[in-house]
């Protein structure tokens, strides 16, 4: 055991702490990498094995310069759970990985892949198969559609045109589907792409439903009781305040709104209204999150196995309960992960229990931005980045991000300012909207938010300026608490190591998401064995899913992923690696062979 000290660098001596290894057992090593809090409560039974050994897989040549340092719970595996019908891929000797993310790594090294994850809301923009081809080469992690747009006939091929993408072309592209909510909003325009409000003007906002083309100046309402609720003298704003009109008369259905602000709106712009300098929102909070519609645009979404579905106006954690219920009754082979939207004052409200309940959440800034004032929106995006990564769950930033490039092909300074306060805050994903639905420049806009996203990253990294974040203890059982310790452990070792990545062996991803949720200075390799858990772990920031078929030991799916990866030209001999895995709940630190 003595000998193994002086393999181990000065650094990876301070992280264990040293005085572990004059006691010189395994047991004494095993308390000191985990926290007082376990020591006092675990059965300590890690007896095991401290073993420093080749690379090669020879024990204990003190000659080694590669180490590793294994610390193990005689393969209890705790922490480690196959959902049901997780078909795991039987193909033994391949490991899949995404093209792009293959070329990167060859032609940059690991170091400079990106951490940031990018979302792209397909649209008309985007929809074809060379468009959204484009859009995988320039590094769309995740492809949503807005259920408030399109048709049923369109999303399908939207969807079927991403699986055979990832087929064909070797990518692992998400796909989110985002329900339209019940919030009230505009109709469709009859058909135009947009309509402009002038200051002064007279527009009819109504519920009827009109038969053929919409009259002059008339706007559609999709909510019932809009000519109910509103009052003359209300304020109604497009778009969280694009446009802006004063109610002036109700005639039966109708609502004449007189034009104080002007501007364009675009179909289904979302609508609020305001009484005295606030939100009027008791009849909002009368209708469901989840509409009929929204039912039936979920019941698509689980027949069509997307990994993720996004739920618009969230209110309570209650409703993401009921949805994931709904989810794992309906569908047992495909385990689809619930993202909450903060768009909503009563979101803001129960934001810990909502996040707590969802499996992700988005900083919806559309919306959020119409119901809060807009000054409020950063503070409130600093605290949903925060609470979600204390809680381990993924964190988009969505919403005008690079507005101005629906039209032009450069952001504005102010955009990409904004864009790097968000992977500075390190939220997990970046999402376009319209930019790359209905935009002129898809492919520009995600190339500027591929670039700022390498650029921050990497400033950050090299000023070593990111602030650590305590990182509370968050699993249910003392198993997942060691998973996180293991995890926390890895992380720091990672970085005071310098290490040239970090491998993590998950069969859920869990064990990958805590990881990530460190935000290490190093790239992880994320290795799981379905397709499904490789997708969904592709919104997660830091994270490079890999499919591999592994085994319970650790050895033998250490030397094939050597093999395999050195086969492909993604690793080299030397480069140094940590790895965890949450079967064996084990550290081990080597160089590859
Ligand atoms: N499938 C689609 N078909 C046509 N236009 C679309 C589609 N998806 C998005 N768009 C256009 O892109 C714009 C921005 O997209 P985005 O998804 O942000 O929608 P949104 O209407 O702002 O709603 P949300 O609040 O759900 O994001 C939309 O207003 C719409 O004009
Ligand atoms: C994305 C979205 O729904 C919003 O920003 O409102
Ligand atoms: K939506
Ligand atoms: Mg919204």
């Amino acid at each position: 055991m003595s000998q193994s000290l002086h393999l181990l660098t000065p650094p990876f001596i301070r992280t264990l702490n040293c005085s572990a290894f004059a006691n010189n057992t395994c047991h004494s090593i095993s308390k000191l990498s985990l926290p007082k809090s376990l020591n006092s409560r675990f059965p300590v039974t890690f007896t095991s094995s401290l073993s420093v050994r080749a690379s090669s897989g020879s024990d204990l040549d003190p000659s080694l310069s590669s180490s590793q340092a294994l610390l193990s719970d005689n393969g209890a595996g705790a922490g480690f759970v196959v959902s049901p019908g997780q078909g795991i891929v039987s193909d033994l000797s391949s490991i899949e990985v995404d093209a792009v993310t293959e070329a990167e790594l060859k032609e940059n090294g690991f170091r400079s892949t990106r951490r940031t994850k990018l979302i792209c809301t397909i649209g008309p923009a985007t929809c074809g198969f060379e468009q959204l081809e484009a859009l995988a080469v320039g590094g769309m992690n995740v492809a949503r559609i807005n259920m408030c747009h399109g048709t049923r006939e369109w999303h399908k091929m939207v969807i079927d045109r991403v699986r055979r993408l990832n087929e064909e072309k070797g990518f692992a592209v998400a796909i989110m589907m985002d329900t339209e909510g019940s919030e009230i909003h505009m109709g469709d325009l009859g058909g135009a792409s947009s309509a402009k409000a002038e200051d002064g003007d007279i527009w009819t906002f109504s519920v009827r439903a009109f038969d053929s083309t919409l009259p002059e100046h008339t706007i559609n309402v999709n909510y019932d009781g809009f000519a109910e609720d509103v009052n003359v003298g209300d304020e109604l704003l497009v778009d969280g305040g694009m446009v802006r009109f004063e109610v002036i008369e109700k005639i039966g259905p109708d609502v004449k709104c007189l034009c104080t602000d002007p501007g364009l709106m675009l179909p289904r712009a979302n609508l609020t209204f305001w009484r005295n300098g606030s939100l009027v929102r008791e009849r909002n909070a009368m209708l469901p999150t989840i509409s009929s519609k929204d039912w039936l645009d979920i019941d698509f979404g689980i027949a069509e196995g997307v990994d993720f579905i996004a739920i618009s106006f969230v209110k309570s954690a209650e409703v993401i309960n009921h949805l994931k219920s709904y989810i794992a009754a309906r569908s047992r082979d495909s385990d689809i992960a619930v993202i909450a939207k903060i768009e909503s004052i009563d979101s803001l409200k129960n934001l810990e229990e909502i996040i707590q309940a969802s499996d992700g959440a988005m900083v919806a800034r559309g919306d959020l931005g119409a119901q809060i004032p807009l000054e409020q929106v950063p503070s409130a995006q600093q605290r949903i980045v925060q609470v979600c990564r204390q809680l381990n769950k993924p964190v988009i930033v969505a919403s005008q991000l690079l507005e101005s490039m629906i039209e032009y092909p450069t952001p504005t300074r102010a955009e990409v300012a904004d864009v790097s306060e968000a992977v500075r805050q390190r939220a997990d994903a970046l999402m376009l909207s319209g930019e790359s639905a209905m935009g002129q420049y898809p492919d520009k806009a995600l190339t500027v938010l591929r670039s700022v996203s390498l650029r921050i990253e990497r400033w950050w990294r090299e000023q070593k300026r990111h602030e650590a974040m305590a990182l509370p203890s968050i699993g249910n059982s003392f198993s997942e608490n060691i998973s996180e310790e293991i995890c926390i452990a890895a992380a720091k070792m990672a970085n005071n190591l310098e290490v040239d990545a970090l491998f993590v062996y998950t069969k859920t991803g869990h064990m990958a998401s805590l990881l990530s949720r460190c935000r290490p200075d190093c790239p992880i390799f994320a290795f799981s064995t379905t397709p499904s858990v490789r997708r969904r772990l592709n919104l997660q920031w830091g994270l490079i899913p890999f499919r591999l078929s592994f085994s319970d030991d650790m050895d033998s799916n250490l030397n094939k992923t050597f093999s395999l990866l050195k086969a492909r030209n993604l690793i080299k001999s030397g480069d140094l690696v940590i790895a965890v895995s949450d079967m064996l709940q084990s550290i081990q630190v080597m160089n590859v062979p």
